[in-house]
């Protein structure tokens, strides 16, 4: 049974795991044409904390933080799409495995998606709420409580008609080459869509490890080498910088390679970036993907600096729950490797309508107006592809 092949559509695989209330990931890695995808069949999904080197092949899909609502995610591939044909793991229970394909023989009647059972904490804030806790992170800044924090907010925007996730991932995949672009369904945690700019953890095929410090944020110019950036967007990568290399300091890890900062596009935005690289095929590191997720998540790019004080400043002024927002999420020991990147430029699929997510990193020289602009500007990477697909 393992080595059984089938040739089916996106659409269909999609469709069948939504009527079969299967947790579905699907996924393309930056600069890939290659669209993946995995389901569980016998459980929905498990739960717990990532251990990358040991886990079998399959998507994590972990919150900002763990909460008896959102728990970090597992779904485990026990049926793989590698863009043309659907295979079984060796191990994939044979009843769900046959269920899945009978629902498979018939057309998917529904055009749908798994809903969360738990969207009445999904406070919204006002552009006025949502500039005074800037302000008080300035004062609190000022006041030497921390060195940056990240603040975030969510905002409504309704579903075109007839919306079909396949075809707003496809238009994600084609706008945004150098994304991350992910589709990710739950029964009873909801549908979540994005394409991200930023590696949290990566080892590919070459058992390379990948990590990135990204921060600052301006609108795009045609060529990136005419960016100019203030002395705000420097200092504020730069303090993304300082936490890995504290990171890699606690773990003893000198061996690596830094390259940037430089400027990168992400769909109309561009940010600085500077990649850290270590090859495990010369630095004995077994443990380095899952000791480094811990320390580094939640990243100073989306939580802030000193970490404690920045988390604690977030829950007590951001009024909403950020839920699976600024979490990450990505395939792991899949055949191109383990991925795992911070869920931003995010949205969650309700019934009729999107809830788009977008933070802003605040240091002592922010502008409140400035940085409702910025979150503005982020939500557009989703926005964008609900208006135009
Ligand atoms: C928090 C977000 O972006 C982070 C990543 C890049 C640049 C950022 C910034 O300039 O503030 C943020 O740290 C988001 O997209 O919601």
């Amino acid at each position: 049974m393992g080595d059984t092949t089938q040739n089916h559509t996106l659409e269909q695989i999609f469709g069948a795991a939504i009527a079969g209330q299967k947790a579905v990931a699907v996924w393309r890695l930056p600069l890939s044409q290659k669209v993946q995808a995995c389901m569980q069949l016998g459980q929905q999904y498990t739960t717990g904390q990532p251990q990358l080197e040991a886990s079998p092949f399959g998507f994590f899909f972990c919150p900002f933080q763990v909460s008896a609502q959102e728990q970090n995610i597992f779904i485990k591939g026990d049926l793989y799409f590698d863009g043309e044909k659907l295979a079984p793991a060796a191990d994939a229970p044979e009843k769900q495995l046959q269920e899945f394909y009978t629902l498979l023989q018939a057309p998917p009647s529904i055009n749908g998606w798994h809903t969360s059972a738990n969207l009445e904490n999904h406070t919204f804030q006002t552009e006025q709420g949502f500039m005074r806790a800037v302000e008080k992170a300035v004062e609190a800044i000022q006041a030497e409580q921390m060195e940056k924090v990240v603040l975030s907010r969510n905002s409504l925007q309704a579903l075109p008609e007839n919306f079909s996730p396949v075809a707003a991932f496809q238009a994600m995949a084609d706008a945004y080459p150098r994304a991350f672009v992910s589709l990710v369904s739950v029964p009873g945690v909801g549908t979540w869509m994005g394409a991200s700019p930023e590696i949290l953890v990566s080892i590919n095929e070459q058992q390379e490890f990948h990590t990135v410090a990204l921060a600052g944020t301006q609108t795009a110019v045609e060529n990136v080498a005419d960016a100019i950036w203030r002395q705000k967007e420097i200092e504020e990568q730069a303090m993304v910088e300082r936490y890995i290399l504290s990171c890699f300091k606690k773990l003893r890890l000198r061996e690596y390679t830094e390259v940037g900062p430089k400027t990168i596009k992400a769909g109309n935005l561009m940010h600085l970036r500077t990649d850290f690289k270590v090859n495990l095929k010369v630095v004995h590191f077994p443990t380095l993907g899952t000791d480094m997720l811990e320390l580094l998540h939640p990243t100073s790019a989306v939580c802030g600096l000193p970490k404690e004080p920045a988390l604690q400043f977030i829950l007590a002024h951001e009024g909403y729950n950020r839920s699976y927002y600024s979490g990450y999420l990505g395939p792991v020991n899949s055949t191109s490797g383990s991925h795992l990147y911070v869920n931003l430029r995010c949205m969650q699929l309700q019934q009729h309508e999107a809830n788009l997510y977008a933070g802003a990193g605040i240091t002592e020289g922010s502008n409140p107006q400035r940085e409702w602009q910025e979150t503005q500007h982020k939500m557009q990477t989703m926005g964008k592809i609900l208006s135009e697909y």
